[in-house]
């Protein structure tokens, strides 16, 4: 006992050092933030924010052998530059809502909780919010590993003029949730039509008795299960505390290849890091051989694609544009001459613009 009260004394001398290293911090983060508006620099910088993140990662495990679990420590540090963040300027993010859904969890990843966050309607409602100066940042999702594409983000890039300025990759995992302690109290399970399907045969498994209740949203079905005594909810992580519901069984669903990822979509451009991605729009005649020129361009200059996917181009019937993902950023020399020699063929319709790869990419 004598001992775990020493070792206590001695975390609370630490966690002292912690709050005076964080307070001496904010208050430098503070100054740089001065200097830049000054400066006429963006406030958020991605590209520090990435090397910060990389730096104390690589000495986590260098040093340390990572025993702070990195997870653990990248959600710390986004709290902590969240916060710095804030005293520099008050960041405004549009996601894809309502509240607690994926997107907003990949919202929290990126920006962390020192954020003022907009849940709006629809994907068209996020382009809108930032491309009218309503919000700094809008969060959308571009693709899941089962359902593939979401088309409809493609074809936004299409009408409005906003660049991509980072990308977030997030496992979709469900839970069951409800302030109820015991699995076989559950009566009633409550959710979104795609999250019932997607923990089917553990519903089967462990709860086959339950009655199931398909609603609007898991955000809807957090509400109800509120209110009920003998009910759950399937939904994400972010829900059960947003909804204060308890997390009764961990990751529910089915598959375990199931990753969704999102965009950040802003005004202007960010930096290299070295581990970037750059994204762009093609215009490819309907002729024989056209799109395998278009790709010479790329193999000429060594240039990875990671993606490539067409859409209706809207103008005209059958034609189509092609939206590709590639390894690089446009100032790397290689990216930069392929990108050149497409130019000069006319066949870049918009570049969408180059931002760090997803820190923890699981795809
Ligand atoms: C402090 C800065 O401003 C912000 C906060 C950061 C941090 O807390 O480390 C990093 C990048 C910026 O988004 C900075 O630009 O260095």
């Amino acid at each position: 006992m004598d001992e775990i009260w020493a070792l206590r004394k001695e975390i609370d001398r630490i966690d002292e050092e912690i709050l005076r290293l964080l307070n001496e911090r904010i208050s430098i983060a503070q100054r740089i933030g001065e200097l830049k508006k000054n400066a006429g620099l963006d406030i958020h910088a991605p590209e520090r924010e990435r090397e910060v993140f990389e730096r104390l990662l690589k000495l986590n495990r260098e040093l340390y052998g990572g025993k702070f679990p990195e997870e653990a420590l990248f959600h710390v540090y986004r709290e902590v530059m969240s916060a710095c963040l804030s005293v520099e300027k008050p960041l405004r993010v549009a996601y894809l809502g309502p509240k607690a859904t994926f997107t907003h969890q990949a919202a929290l990843e990126y920006f962390g909780f020192s954020v003022h966050y907009v849940p709006v309607s629809t994907i068209r409602d996020v382009f809108s919010e930032v491309d009218l100066d309503r919000v700094d940042y809008g969060v959308v999702p571009v693709e899941n590993t089962i359902e593939g594409v979401v088309n409809y983000t493609l074809d936004m890039f299409l009408e409005y003029d906003l660049k991509i300025v980072g990308e977030v990759v997030i496992p979709i995992r469900l839970h069951l949730l409800s302030n109820l302690s015991n699995l076989k109290d559950v009566k009633r399970i409550y959710s979104h039509r795609h999250a019932l399907a997607q923990c089917r045969t553990w519903l089967d498994k462990n709860l086959p008795n339950a009655q199931i209740i398909e609603t609007e949203s898991t955000a809807r079905a957090c509400e109800i299960v509120l209110e009920l005594e003998d009910a759950a909810a399937i939904a994400s992580e972010v829900a059960s505390y947003t909804y204060h519901l308890g997390i009764l069984a961990e990751n529910i669903q089915d598959s375990s290849n199931n990753f969704t990822r999102f965009l950040v979509i802003g005004k202007r451009s960010v930096k290299r890091t070295g581990k970037d991605k750059t994204s762009l729009i093609l215009a490819v005649r309907n002729k024989p051989g056209d799109l395998y020129k278009t790709l010479e361009s790329f193999y000429i200059y060594g240039v990875n694609l990671t993606k490539i996917e067409s859409r209706p181009s809207k103008k005209k019937a059958w034609d189509y544009v092609f939206f590709v993902d590639l390894d690089g950023h446009m100032e790397d020399e290689n990216v930069k001459m392929a990108l050149e020699s497409l130019s000069k063929n006319n066949r870049i319709i918009k570049i969408l613009g180059s931002y760090p790869k997803a820190l923890f990419e699981e795809s």
